[in-house]
């Protein structure tokens, strides 16, 4: 509770996740701060072959501060009030310097994009989406699992891919991108658009955080035979040695095992998300310092010549 409170220190514009509609009124939400910045006017998500979805900016919800609208799933999720202080500190520090850039997280299933994200998201008063989400939304059809089975990987893909590039042209906003969208090269090209963060957990973590909620929801890992973390990991495993390098194209990195060995943990589990997202914007700071010190130095140098 009171942790929760020092997220609400200053107040912002938020619209939760929970007011993206589609399907029924045939529109998805945004909140008002970021369709105002949106330099497109309409933005469509959904299925190509079948048409896709509209929504609008007029359709906008009035301002609500996020000291009382948060995310869902990101309550109570700070240790401390200590933490949560310091947190908001770090977001205030890095916020000028993002100019309204999304922040796309990647890494594999469980890495904890829709966790990490959602903390990111309230801390910086940035909208949280989460793309596996748009995608059931764009398709109408209520899981990702249902969708392989309906349709078939590539289809997700597809509709993968137009949800990432529907998002590319939108600000401040924090997207948790599916496990796989590292794998299309077209999909970097929109997520390029934002800054990119790779969490990069170790795999047997992985498949424990999977194994305790089962595969059901994660049709790549369901097909195994075995116990749930046996499969995981077997198939994380095969996964990782296909994709390591995709989500390495991330400009900025999250090894829990190196904050672990740094906090002289034994274990990567004994890391909090807050802990996880105090560090990703460590890591988006130095990208966006170095950025713009780049960026200064060609200006000078331009000046002189
Ligand atoms: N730091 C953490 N420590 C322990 N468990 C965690 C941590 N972060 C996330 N989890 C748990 O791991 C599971 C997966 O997290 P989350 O859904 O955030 O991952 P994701 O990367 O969004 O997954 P997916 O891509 O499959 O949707 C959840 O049950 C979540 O509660
Ligand atoms: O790693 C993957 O390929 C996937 C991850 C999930 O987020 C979903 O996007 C889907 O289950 C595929």
């Amino acid at each position: 509770m009171e942790a929760n409170a020092a997220l609400g220190l200053q107040s912002c514009p938020w619209i939760g996740p929970d007011k993206v509609g589609r399907k029924g009124s045939g529109f998805v939400r945004l909140p008002n701060r970021c369709l105002e910045e949106r330099r497109v006017s309409t933005v469509r998500f959904g299925d190509p072959r079948r048409g896709r979805t509209l929504f609008r900016p007029g359709q906008a919800e009035p301002k609500i501060s996020c000291s009382y609208k948060k995310a869902p799933g990101a309550e109570n999720i700070h240790n401390s009030f200590d933490e949560a202080l310091i947190l908001k500190r770090k977001s205030e520090e890095v916020l000028p310097y993002l100019n309204g850039r999304c922040i796309y997280l990647v890494g594999m299933m469980g890495s904890g994009k829709s966790t990490v994200g959602k903390i990111l998201s309230e801390v910086l008063c940035y909208s949280f989406f989460d793309s596996d989400k748009l995608v059931e939304q764009a398709v109408g059809v209520s899981s990702v699992a249902q969708i392989f089975k309906d349709y078939s990987e590539a289809f997700f893909r597809d509709n993968e891919s137009e949800v990432l590039k529907d998002l590319s042209s939108m600000r401040r906003l924090v997207v948790a991108t599916g496990g796989g969208a590292v794998i299309r090269p077209i999909n970097w090209k929109y997520m390029k658009q934002g800054i990119t963060v790779w969490l990069d957990v170790p795999l047997d973590a992985l498949a424990r955080r999977i194994a305790a909620v089962g595969t059901a929801s994660r049709p790549l890992l369901h097909q195994e035979p075995g116990d749930p973390y046996t499969k995981a990991f077997a198939k994380l495993t095969a996964l990782s040695e296909e994709r390591g390098k995709a989500y390495a194209n991330a400009v900025a990195r999250v090894s829990l095992e190196d904050m672990a060995a740094k906090k002289g943990h034994a274990d990567v589990s004994a890391l909090t998300p807050t802990d996880i997202a105090f560090e990703a914007l460590i890591k988006i700071e130095s990208y966006v310092s170095e950025t713009a010190a780049v960026l200064n130095r060609s200006c000078i140098q331009g000046r002189k010549s």
